[in-house]
């Protein structure tokens, strides 16, 4: 979860899920009507969309009440002019973390993954494993127009998460489609959200990756979630509670990933809204501010249609998409 709700990125937890869902029911129930879906499909895209926007209300509420809370004893970013502030003469360039590739493998047995990935929670992308789901032919902006442009979705408006003019909305995928995918201009995403639970048509092109009964939890458990934005999307450095095959049907997304060991160099949002996102920008780090950062180590990949990469529990990830993109992550335990 990100920024966002349930577990991922600052705008996306659990907590903020359940506020939001008492607060902006009202709200989500008048623009789902307004889009004028038939009455059952509006309740039952009412009660989805419900846990995916109301992260938005509790972040504001977050930022509105921030300056007026008793100042927090700040334990890891030193005070500007502090004796701690680093000395760095100006125009010094700071070298960023360096980055190392996540293996790549093709096709491995349960027992390979499970011991050399799964137990020893290391990041890994599969190859060979989603070639044959039917989302890999079948899937397209026209598709989704056809078999879903009616249909109401939370859209993300804003570069990040954790901006301050970021906002979520609700729209029907065609408006999505004509106003983020064939406008290049905007960047909207349609991030998150349990789009296969609506629309179970959908559901019948992809496959829940056989890995995933290695984990404890039950097959139902598992959260699909869609990711479906143009190029430039970010979701920014950020944890999730569950295991992660983040699955790439179209488009290709540059991700950076870092352990949970790495933790306290990558200076966590102090809010319990935020706690699960970086401050960092990891693309462009303010090292005077985040110095620690630089000793955090970072493994990379460009991921293809095609791949499915292994984020394991609490694995901080960055998420930048290079084009026109789909996503389907599965969360499982
Ligand atoms: O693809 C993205 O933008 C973010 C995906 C993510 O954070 C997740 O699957 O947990
Ligand atoms: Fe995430």
């Amino acid at each position: 979860t990100r920024g966002r709700t349930n577990a991922g990125p600052g705008g996306r937890s659990a907590g903020m899920r359940q506020v939001y869902a008492y607060g902006c029911s009202f709200g989500a129930l008048a623009e789902v009507a307004r889009a004028g879906a038939g009455p059952r499909r509006a309740v039952c895209d009412l009660g989805l969309l419900m846990r995916a926007v109301l992260g938005n209300v509790l972040a504001r509420l977050v930022r509105t009440l921030q300056p007026h809370l008793p100042a927090r004893r700040q334990r890891r970013t030193p005070r500007q002019g502090s004796a701690r502030t680093p000395r760095i003469a100006p125009g010094t360039r700071l070298a960023p973390p360096p980055e190392e590739m996540i293996p790549h493998l093709r096709c491995p047995s349960l027992e390979h993954f499970r011991d050399n990935y799964l137990i020893p929670q290391r990041p890994v992308v599969l190859e060979g494993v989603m070639d044959h789901w039917p989302c890999m032919k079948k899937w397209s902006v026209d598709y989704f127009c056809q078999v879903a442009g009616c249909r109401t979705v939370p859209v993300e408006l804003g570069a990040r998460y954790t901006d301050e003019e970021w906002s979520q909305q609700l729209m029907t995928v065609s408006d999505f489609i004509r106003q983020y995918i064939v406008d290049e201009n905007n960047v909207g995403y349609l991030a998150q959200h349990q789009l296969f639970d609506q629309i179970p048509e959908l559901k019948e092109d992809i496959s829940i990756p056989d890995y995933c009964c290695l984990g404890e939890g039950e097959e139902d458990d598992i959260t699909i979630n869609a990711w479906f934005g143009p190029g430039g999307t970010i979701s920014p450095l950020h944890q999730d509670p569950q295991q992660n095959f983040l699955a790439q049907v179209f488009g290709r997304k540059y991700i950076r990933l870092c352990s949970p060991r790495d933790s306290e160099n990558l200076y966590p949002h102090e809010s319990q809204i935020l706690h699960n996102t970086s401050q960092v920008d990891v693309e462009d780090p303010d090292l005077v501010k985040f110095p620690n950062f630089t000793k955090a180590a970072f493994q990379s990949c460009i991921l293809m249609p095609g791949q499915i990469l292994f984020i394991p529990v609490k694995y901080w990830h960055y998420v930048r998409s290079l084009e026109l993109s789909f996503s389907v992550s599965f969360w499982w335990s």
